[in-house]
């Protein structure tokens, strides 16, 4: 089966690919240096729920997340193949560099997938299995293949996928959805924006060649500028949430200010400054917006264990 836009070869990087790619080029189509912060966060989910899990449950949870997350990276290979070979970030990639060819992305991708949402559903609950497969159909099914291609706000709504893991093991957990999985949700769907959007801002270039119409390409660089402020802002706020919700005290509090504060400046930084000052600031946002979410995460993690494992604070 080929996307479309495919259809027309199969020989993106010039030759065409020989079949079976080496283990390595396999564990390249999983995403794995964007997934394992994915993973942490729905390991983090899955810890702070209420009730506990059995330890050999919850490593077999995390594999099921964290397998899922690799086959939607597959996935987005096999169907994105085209845009990667042109871009300078994603050429080398297995499928545009001809190491792998796009149906055996597929199969592996799809394949993986099954056996996440499978071997999840058997070993915690459907409803933490239902939400996991509709997490990777939405990566790769309304992200990649549709937004993606068609609307600068993809990465707002495509972002809803990155933020299900930490609702996926919290729902392994528990069985049900309530408000703190929903804040856990909405924090890192306001993170994506100045995630994703300060990297379109040094990396336009790259996006405009291969006809992504990513918001810097669209909308221009003074707008992305100002709705990376608006997200921050947003994403600051949402932050509290789970101290609102008394899912945690002051010993999340306090980090979460203090990172929420930098984000703030560093954002502002990128909206009031141009050219390659501007892109320079852009780079460091986006690794902060990384360092960010992985401490605020922390934070959550070590004020629920000092509550309840420890019983301090
Ligand atoms: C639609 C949502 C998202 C978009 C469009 C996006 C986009 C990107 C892009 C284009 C990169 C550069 C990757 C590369 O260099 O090949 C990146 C890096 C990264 N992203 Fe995201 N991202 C999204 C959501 C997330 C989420 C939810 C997480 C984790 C919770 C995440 C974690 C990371 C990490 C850890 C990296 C750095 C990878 C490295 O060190 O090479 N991203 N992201
Ligand atoms: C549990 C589960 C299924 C989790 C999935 C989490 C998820 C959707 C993460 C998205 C992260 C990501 C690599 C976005 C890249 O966008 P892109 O594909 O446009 O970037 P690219 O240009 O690097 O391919």
């Amino acid at each position: 089966m080929e996307p479309p836009h495919l259809a027309y070869t199969d020989d993106i990087a010039g030759s065409a690919p020989a079949a079976g790619g080496r283990v390595e080029d396999y564990l390249e189509l999983l995403k794995p240096r964007v997934m394992q912060l994915v993973v942490f966060t729905g390991f983090v989910g899955m810890l702070v729920a209420p009730g506990g899990i059995n330890p050999v449950i919850g490593f077999v949870a995390i594999l099921c997340i964290a397998i899922g997350a690799g086959a939607s990276g597959a996935l987005n290979m096999w169907y994105d193949a085209d845009i990667d070979a042109i871009m300078s970030r994603t050429i080398n990639r297995p499928i545009p560099a001809g190491r792998i060819t796009r149906g055996e992305a597929l199969g592996f991708g799809v394949t993986l997938s099954g056996f996440a949402v499978a071997t999840l559903g058997l070993a915690t609950n459907w409803l933490a299995a239902g939400l996991l497969a509709f997490t990777i159909f939405f990566y790769a099914v309304i992200y990649t293949m549709w937004l993606k291609r068609s609307t600068p706000q993809n990465i707002v709504i495509g972002g809803a996928a990155g933020s299900f893991p930490p609702m996926i093991g919290w729902v392994a957990v528990t069985g049900s959805i309530s408000w703190d999985a929903v804040i856990l949700f909405l924090i890192i769907f306001l993170w994506t924006p100045p995630h994703f959007w300060a990297l379109a801002l040094y990396k336009k270039g790259d996006y405009e060649a291969a006809g992504v119409p990513m918001l810097p390409n669209v909308a221009g660089e003074r707008a992305t500028q100002n709705q990376i402020v608006v997200y921050t802002v947003l994403l600051v706020l949402a932050a509290f949430g789970p101290v609102l919700t008394g899912l945690v005290g002051w010993f999340y509090a306090v980090p979460s200010a203090a990172l929420g504060a930098v984000f703030a400046v560093l954002a502002f930084r990128v909206r009031f400054s141009e050219g390659v000052e501007m892109k320079r600031r852009a780079r460091v946002l986006f690794t902060y917006s990384l360092f960010y979410l992985f401490v605020l995460f922390v934070a959550l993690l070590a004020d629920v264990g000092l509550i309840r494992w420890f019983g301090v604070l």
